[in-house]
């Protein structure tokens, strides 16, 4: 119950809060300021850093209006949802208190403001659900109006998407919240927000409905998913939950896209991690941004720095689709006047997906509504140069629509370079509103007449510094300093006294007042309708530019794809569906780019099922195994990407999936050892990977004692090879030098290594990968290039040499490494190391 005698305000404002959830923050608009109270305004002046004071006991904190983003911002990063209240009339007019309302909320998945979200990368509203055995996914970015659904295959491809696409915020209906398969899900790396909502929303006859009323459609057919009841589920949700518990504007989300995983070649969040594709794993890598998404992002649009990404992370794995990508991305390798040309246009092309958004929710201000003007202007160029070109350009140049008239509506309405903010006018272009000029005639004129009546009164008074001043309270006045008092004339009405001077109006002074405040009132007015008019005639097209945006980014990526060939020396790799592989002087695409590596050694390779299915590959630690195996990876991903790939010739045939389980990390976290993770991406491999996989494996058994490691190292091996459902093509790093053996026995097994020259003590690598097998590890020579004390070194030269001589014992510890070696220097003996 409220306080009997609290203020109407209060009242409001507990009347408003109890409305929301306990979770969000009330941003309640006074004034210039929006303030918070009570817990609200303790959590937010802990984050934010800022004053928290006491009024008639109750807690409260503000911050003001104008600089709210920042703040917001700050709270939402931090996992809170904030309500903002704001006063819905006019406080000059209102009776009593003033109305307020909640006019949206905002949460990490539904940020809008345009600091926070990076240009390249969505912001994805993600919404999960599981129907049966289904599991259905949807996603909306509401910066661009980018709604999508899939039903992924089983958890680990939910994982694997959340990872994928990092949405800010994931929506799950409260019941299946502790569901041991969603309870297992990982968030935290993606930093997601977790939000329960209420179960109904996600059901099929509720979720479907919001879906039909949104899109205003009798049925979804039209859009491809009626069947996909488990991800319209999460779709119905995603849009419940905006657009009624947050009362956020969707009228800019048009359409729903399907994604089938089929068409994607599948690539887990492990595997992703592993290779680097859009994040480092090494941090000291990050200065150079040491991943594959950074060696080729090269685009000129937002758009196309949104996409690439998603086309790196995921490849096509449909023969027709990658190679029109490459048909495409080699006839502007083949015309690079061409490539500049097209390039040189896109960079004038702004982010028009989430201009178009913003224009329609009304967010947009007058400096949006000019770039997408300006933006827009390309479009027939753009268009013109794509249509002719066969391949997909010209299905792209088919899908961008120029819309001259919305261009030279822009132009002749809006100045060059108009203010962000549309109440400081001078927005709306001259010439183009007679009303408006004329108006803006009155104001000009106005301000002459009053510096003309200012010199005018200098001169009929006799007092110099006469000053005709503004304020809010008076209006103009005329402002005379207290020694020229005597002066004054007997037609000035004294309005204030001054400690130094005196204030003063007259009759002539006021009438005009009145006619340059009413035209410049008037005026600003007036500029707003016009803007809103501009602006509605605009967001009339709002599908038309989405679709262009869509083509844009596309045209971008390939041109990307065509810049980077150029620029790195990549080549078209020329696919094939009988999975065979085969790359002459290939490269790793991001340890070639890193700018303090040495001259990068190219390498062959060949996989096939036939003679070179498994290939094992030995040598000297550093040598360059690991470069090596994730270099066919990243070229595999890179053709299936679409792109071209650095080699001097690749030919890659069609892979359905890359695994990848490499180096050795505790995930203490999950309470799972190094060697348990090891085993459990060893698991996955073996049940999942099919013919038409490509497996990397660097090392596995290190975890555990070497018999042990063996053994499992060289049954794996053996499985991956025996087994005719299996056979994928598989790259196996390993120190276990007795795995070469296993060509010995099997035709589809081939064994490569790494040479190495060696010099007395010391050896130099080559990088070059050979037929055979190594016939040592190094490991004592590259320990000592890695400065390990001398006596260390000798000591451990000392057991290798027992150990060569005499095996490992029973439980695979070196027999002879406990017996004192005869050379052992008394200054070690301490280093006694078994
Ligand atoms: N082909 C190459 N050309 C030039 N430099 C290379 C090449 N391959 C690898 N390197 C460089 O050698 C370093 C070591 O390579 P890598 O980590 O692949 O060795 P490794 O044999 O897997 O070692 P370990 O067995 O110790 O894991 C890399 O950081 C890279 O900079």
């Amino acid at each position: 119950m409220a306080d009997k005698k609290e203020t109407p305000m209060m009242q409001q404002y507990r009347t408003i809060r109890r409305e929301l959830p306990e979770d969000t923050i009330l941003f309640f608009r006074l004034g210039d300021f929006y303030e918070m109270f009570f817990d609200d305004a303790k959590t937010a002046s802990d984050i934010l850093g800022i004053t928290l004071t006491k009024r008639h006991n109750t807690p409260m904190c503000g911050v003001p209006y104008h600089s709210a983003g920042g703040y917001l911002e700050r709270l939402v990063k931090a996992g809170v949802k904030v309500a903002i209240c704001e006063q819905i009339e006019d406080p000059a007019t209102a009776k009593g208190v003033v109305k307020r309302d909640v006019t949206r909320i905002i949460t990490p998945g539904t940020i809008l403001d345009e600091v926070t979200l990076e240009g390249n990368q969505n912001n994805f509203l993600a919404g999960l659900y599981k129907e049966k055995n289904r599991y259905g996914m949807a996603m909306l970015d509401l910066s661009t109006g980018e709604f999508w659904i899939e039903e992924p295959e089983d958890v680990l491809s939910v994982q694997s998407n959340l990872s994928r696409y990092a949405p800010a915020e994931c929506i799950v209906a409260e019941e299946q919240m502790d569901t041991p398969e969603f309870s297992e899900l990982t968030l935290e790396a993606t930093n997601t927000l977790l939000t329960a909502c209420e179960d109904w929303t996600f059901e099929t006859a509720s979720a479907n409905d919001f879906l039909l009323r949104h899109f205003n459609v009798h049925s979804l057919e039209g859009f491809g998913c009626s069947a996909m009841s488990a991800a319209l589920g999460a779709a119905g949700a995603v849009l419940y939950y905006c657009k009624t518990e947050l009362r956020r504007n969707l009228d800019h989300v048009r359409t729903i896209r399907v994604k089938n995983p089929a068409d994607y070649m599948l690539l887990d969040e492990t595997t992703a991690s592993n290779l680097e594709l859009v994040v480092p794993i090494n941090s000291n890598r990050q200065a150079y941004k040491a991943t594959l998404l950074n060696v080729l992002d090269s685009t000129c649009t937002a758009m196309g720095g949104r996409l690439l990404r998603e086309w790196v992370l995921r490849p096509l794995n449909n023969l027709e689709q990658i190679n029109a990508r490459h048909d495409a991305v080699e006839l502007m390798t083949n015309n690079q006047t061409y490539l500049r040309s097209l390039r040189d246009i896109l960079g004038d092309i702004k982010d028009i997906e989430r201009l178009i958004s913003r224009i329609g929710s009304t967010t947009g201000n007058p400096r949006d509504v000019r770039a997408m003007g300006v933006s827009l202007q390309q479009m027939p160029l753009m268009k013109s140069l794509l249509i002719n070109k066969g391949t997909m350009l010209e299905i792209l140049g088919e899908q961008i629509t120029s819309l001259p008239e919305i261009v030279a509506l822009i132009e002749s309405a809006i100045v060059d370079e108009p203010p962000i903010n549309l109440k400081d006018g001078g927005v709306i272009r001259e010439g183009y509103h007679p009303e408006l000029d004329e108006l803006r005639d009155a104001a000009t004129q106005g301000r002459k007449w009053l510096a003309d009546f200012q010199a005018s009164e200098m001169e009929r008074t006799g007092i110099k510094n006469l000053k005709v001043r503004h304020n809010k309270v008076f209006g103009y006045y005329i402002e005379v300093s207290k020694a020229n008092v005597a002066l004054v004339p007997e037609d000035y009405i004294r309005k204030q006294t001054l400690v130094n001077a005196e204030r003063y109006i007259t009759p002539e002074l006021k009438e005009y007042e009145n006619k340059i405040f009413g035209a410049q009132e008037r005026s600003v007015a007036l500029e707003q309708e016009i803007f809103n008019e501009v602006r509605r005639r605009v967001v009339d097209h709002l599908e038309t530019i989405q679709k262009n945006a869509l083509a844009i980014g596309q045209v971008d990526v390939l041109a990307t794809f065509a810049d980077r060939a150029l620029a790195n020396n990549y080549t078209r790799p020329l696919m094939n569906d009988d999975g065979r592989l085969d790359i002459k002087d290939g490269r790793h695409a991001v340890v070639e780019q890193m700018p303090d590596a040495e001259r990068f050694v190219p390498n062959d390779t060949r996989l096939d099922r036939e003679t070179h299915q498994l290939i094992i590959i030995t040598g000297p630690n550093m040598a360059g195994k690991s470069t090596y195996i994730r270099q066919v990876a990243l070229i595999t991903i890179m053709a299936h990407m679409g792109g071209f790939v650095p080699a001097a010739k690749a030919e890659i045939g069609i892979v359905d999936r890359v695994f990848t389980r490499v180096g050795a990390s505790d995930d203490l976290a999950r309470g799972r050892s190094t060697f348990m993770v090891e085993m459990q991406e060893t698991a996955n491999i073996l049940n999942n990977a099919t013919p038409k996989s490509l497996i990397v494996l660097d090392e596995i058994g290190r975890g555990t004692s070497t018999f042990d490691g063996i053994s499992i190292a060289w049954s794996v091996a053996e499985f991956l090879c025996k087994n005719e459902d299996m056979k994928a093509k598989t790259l196996f790093a390993t120190h276990y030098h007795e795995l070469t053996d296993l060509a010995l026995t099997l035709q589809n097994v081939q064994n490569f290594s790494v040479l190495v020259k060696e010099k007395g003590d010391s050896i130099t690598f080559l990088r070059k990968i050979v037929p055979g097998a190594a016939d040592k590890s190094y490991g004592i020579q590259v320990a000592r290039l890695a400065g390990l004390p001398n006596a260390v070194i000798e000591r451990a030269n000392d057991i290798l040499t027992n150990l060569e001589e005499g095996e490992l014992g029973d439980t695979g510890q070196p027999k002879l490494a406990r017996k004192r070696p005869h050379k052992l220097k008394a200054n070690i003996s301490q280093l006694d190391l078994f």
